[in-house]
């Protein structure tokens, strides 16, 4: 445990500040704990996680919010937004067991089942058996006999693809992609059967993430869509309880992007929905989560290259993937740097064997040496829950800061626990001849191939 200057790191501008950037940070304090828990290390902010909870709980008084899981699934973050009376969304049930072990009762837990392997569905079935609240959302309709199969007969609620997406790049544009859900003009019909056998609670769409407050156009057609589809089951299927119209609330990463005024949002999806005879429910991740997070890591690294001076990172595209995946935009600050210390731009890159592991190019920082800490803004979404160990490279450790306090909340995975799938036993195993068709190869037959063709000497030893 450590403890920081609270005074310090809370924004202090306005506990409903629509935006926590960089600089609100207190560096000194974050300097502290990258020395006291190393780095790469990601560093939460509990309370400006109920900030955000709190902003959106005020805008959508009447409406039910799920929180996305799959923005930030840790424990400590989890029992934040529990506690604020926030409900949540699942995307498998890795993400329900977090979400149970967090204190998330069955009737506060949508599950949405994306192509559902057959053992996320056995264990969803057997949580729903324990409380039969637990709300599944099908997004084809071959899911829905999977779960027959189960002896499913419960809280049904039917993912919409609405054809209409949105989003900060076409990789999280979901809304228009035919993997998400059940074609809109499908729908009614299904409903109408799916009424019958299944208690049809809700019907669902996400048009995608990172919607931006300057345009909101694409999330008022579908919200409007949504609104159509549900007076039309009420009619022919019966009443709904909830018209879930997604997440997506973008947050500004940028210094000059705009703010999202999350209360024009929630008035615009009011009128873009109309008069429906169900609840409206939103299902935010990255506006819960992501300027509540900073991801800090050292300097290990400088030298000059050709236009460019490469900052080298003990941080990656394995701690933050967004840059590579996305070329998404994050905040960077040299926070070792004194105030006075002249700026340059620079790449930064990490430690990674790929050339897409930069988190920026050209970008002007404070100039480094080597062991400064730099600190990566708006990380707390889709951060460490990105993470992985690609390079033989343990996840980083992350800290949860409240009360004054900031303690571990997802130690450092270590090396050795890398190997730990690992086995050398027989235990498990198979006997096959072979695992290559020879009837139907498509690979020329080694006799035909010329040594020089595929630069190997052929078996036996000596070219044919
Ligand atoms: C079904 C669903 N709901 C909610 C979300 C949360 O999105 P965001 O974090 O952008 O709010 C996502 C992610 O895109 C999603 O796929
Ligand atoms: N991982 C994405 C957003 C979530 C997409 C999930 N459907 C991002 O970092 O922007």
């Amino acid at each position: 445990m450590s403890t920081i200057d609270t005074e310090q790191t809370t924004d202090n501008t306005d506990s409903g500040a629509p935006i926590r950037r960089l600089a609100a940070w207190d560096t000194d304090s974050l300097c502290n704990l990258a020395a006291e828990f190393e780095t790469p290390l990601y560093v939460i902010d509990a309370q400006r996680v109920r900030e955000n909870c709190a902003r959106l709980l005020d805008a959508f008084p009447a409406a039910t919010i799920r929180y996305a899981i799959k923005a930030h699934s840790g424990q400590a973050v989890l029992k934040v937004i529990r506690d604020a009376g926030i409900d949540v969304e699942c995307a498998s049930a890795g993400e329900v067991k977090a979400a149970l072990a967090a204190g998330f009762n069955g009737n506060r837990i949508q599950y949405t089942a994306v192509n559902p392997p057959a053992r996320d569905l056995d264990a969803i079935i057997n949580w729903w058996q324990e409380n039969k609240q637990l709300t599944i959302t099908v997004g084809a309709a071959d899911t829905v006999e999977r779960l027959q199969e189960r002896g499913f007969d419960g809280r049904l609620c039917i993912r919409v693809n609405p054809n209409v997406g949105a989003g900060h790049h076409e990789k999280v544009t979901t809304g228009a992609n035919a993997k998400f859900g059940i074609p809109y003009e499908r729908v009614s019909e299904l409903a109408t059967q799916w009424a019958t056998e299944f208690d049809l609670v809700g019907i669902h769409a996400h048009a995608g993430s990172g919607i931006s407050g300057e345009d909101l156009s694409s999330h008022e057609e579908l919200v409007r869509r949504m609104g159509t589809l549900a007076r039309t089951i009420t009619e022919c299927a019966g009443s709904l309880e909830f018209v879930d119209v997604g997440g997506g609330f973008g947050v500004p990463y940028r210094a000059n992007d705009p703010p999202l005024d999350i209360h024009t949002v929630a008035e615009r999806t009011r009128d873009a929905l109309g008069t429906v005879d169900a609840t409206l429910a939103i299902e935010p991740g990255r506006y819960v989560v992501a300027d509540a997070g900073v991801l800090l890591t050292r300097v290990n690294t400088i030298k000059s290259a050709r236009e460019t001076t490469v900052v080298g990172v003990d941080a990656g595209m394995t701690t933050l993937l967004r840059p590579a995946m996305y070329d998404a935009y994050h905040e960077i600050e040299n926070i070792s740097a004194s105030p006075t210390t002249d700026s340059m731009p620079v790449t930064i890159a990490g430690p990674i064997c790929e050339s897409s592991d930069i988190f920026a190019e050209g970008r002007s920082i404070s100039a480094p040496t080597r062991g400064d800490i730099i600190a990566i803004g708006t990380a707390g979404a889709y951060g460490y829950e990105m993470a992985s160990t690609y390079n033989a490279r343990p996840r980083p450790a992350e800290v949860i800061y409240d009360d004054n306090t900031a303690k571990v909340a997802r130690r450092r995975e270590t090396r050795d626990e890398l190997d730990v799938l690992e086995t050398s036993s027989d235990e498990h195993s198979v006997s096959l001849s072979s695992v290559v068709s020879h009837s139907h190869s498509s690979v020329a037959p080694e006799s035909t191939m010329s040594s020089s063709s595929t630069g190997d000497t052929p078996p036996g030893g000596e070219s044919q």
